[in-house]
């Protein structure tokens, strides 16, 4: 690292004072007193301020329910964040006995400053602050053990000892994701193992049919058929799992789906939503969207090789994982380098010239055991 990509974070106050101040040149940032910098930590009357080019945290002792930035309360080992949405995120960092507000704000300040989106930050944060206090050293956080539990208000709680049931992880492979049942069988006849019916929309009049006969079709070629979005039509004609968003997770009954034995595989872009995934325990993790993608809009940034290698670090094997998103022949490679179990991809099959073609040369590469390439340096 170049002296010019560290981050340069200012404190105004000069009376402002953080234990881990030195310890974030491990970050590339460093926090220094300044009444110049323009990423800022401020010290009010009524708590701290976080400024930085893109949004500002307040440190708070109460939340205020018309909030227009995000808000922050540390109780314990409790951080409440309101986001300027209204929604509510709780970080229960769990191996420290109190949060240091003031650790707190620098600690975000640099993961801001290194690009990451701000429920990220704040678990990364939190994770950096914990393993310090663990004597763990001030690298970059990699051990599950240092991260907080993340959840929004209202998330679902699956009881204790209830799971998802598993995948066979040896059927993980290759994991074509189609919008019809003529695609799920060409995909299957070229021998994919693990598929996904993803039909966007609701309305349409043969739903029901067509989830049928994927599931027959699953059942038929001993395959992994996931059913998108229609938990309960999946769990109705008994599918073999079934793939919800964040957003999904939130309406959909979790406990009928574990209760009737489908898989569930969870979508998550990014450190809070991984450890909050963690909270329902899947049968599988997906991380997207690695590459940029014409198949979705997709709210968040691509998360690109080198976050995709610490996610799958994180869940260090705890749960099965896929990276969706961008994916072709050329990037499989560079993907399947990280670690990750499985490749899940839309238009490298659906546009592909000779798609039976690509099928087959897709799941070649994934399968085979070129592993001279996989675990090597990941540079994007
Ligand atoms: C394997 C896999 N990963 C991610 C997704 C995306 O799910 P979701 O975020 O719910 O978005 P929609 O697919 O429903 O638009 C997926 N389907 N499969
Ligand atoms: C359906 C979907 N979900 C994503 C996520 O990141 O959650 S990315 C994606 C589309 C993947 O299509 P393609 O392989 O054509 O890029
Ligand atoms: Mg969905």
């Amino acid at each position: 690292m170049t002296t010019t990509d560290v981050k340069q974070i200012a404190f105004r106050d000069a009376g402002f004072k953080s234990s881990v101040l030195d310890n974030t040149r491990h970050l590339g940032c460093r926090v220094l007193h300044s009444t110049t910098d323009d990423v800022r930590i401020e010290s009010h009357q009524n708590g701290l301020a976080l400024i930085t080019g893109t949004e500002t945290w307040q440190f708070v002792r109460e939340l205020d329910t018309a909030n227009i930035v995000f808000q922050a309360l540390c109780q314990d080992n409790l951080v409440t964040v309101q986001l300027p949405d209204q929604r509510i995120a709780y970080f229960q960092a769990e191996k420290l006995t109190k949060v240091n507000q003031n650790d707190l704000a620098v600690a975000l300040a640099c993961f801001i400053e290194q690009g990451y989106e701000h429920l990220d930050a704040m678990t990364l944060a939190l994770a950096w602050l914990t393993q310090q206090a663990r004597a763990a050293g001030a690298g970059w956080p990699e051990d599950r053990a240092w991260f907080p539990r993340t959840s929004f208000a209202d998330d679902h709680v699956i009881a204790d000892g209830a799971e998802f049931s598993s995948i066979r992880k040896e059927l993980f492979t290759l994991y074509p994701v189609v919008d019809t049942v003529e695609w799920l069988a060409l995909v299957l006849e070229q021998g994919v193992t693990t598929t996904q019916l993803r039909i966007k929309d609701p309305n349409d009049p043969d739903l029901k049919q067509k989830i049928q006969q994927a599931i027959a079709l699953g059942e038929q070629h001993g395959a992994q058929v996931f059913i998108n979005d229609y938990w309960q039509l999946a769990i109705e004609l008994g599918a073999y799992g079934v793939h919800l968003g964040q957003e999904d997770i939130e309406v959909a009954d979790l406990s009928a789906i574990q209760q009737a034995g489908l898989r569930l595989g969870i979508s998550t872009h990014g450190y809070f939503e991984i450890m909050r995934a963690f909270n329902l325990k899947p049968s599988y993790i997906a991380l997207g969207h690695i590459f940029p993608t014409v198949t979705k809009d997709m709210p968040s940034q691509p998360q690109g090789l080198t976050r995709l290698g610490q996610y799958v670090e994180l869940i260090n094997g705890a749960y099965p994982t896929v990276a969706i998103g961008g994916i072709n022949a050329e990037r499989l490679p560079k993907v399947k380098a990280t670690g990750v179990d499985s490749i899940a991809l839309v238009t490298a099959i659906t546009r592909a010239d000779d798609p039976k073609a690509a099928t087959q040369s897709l799941l070649n590469a994934v399968i085979s055991n070129a592993q001279g390439e996989a675990h090597a340096a990941v540079c994007e």
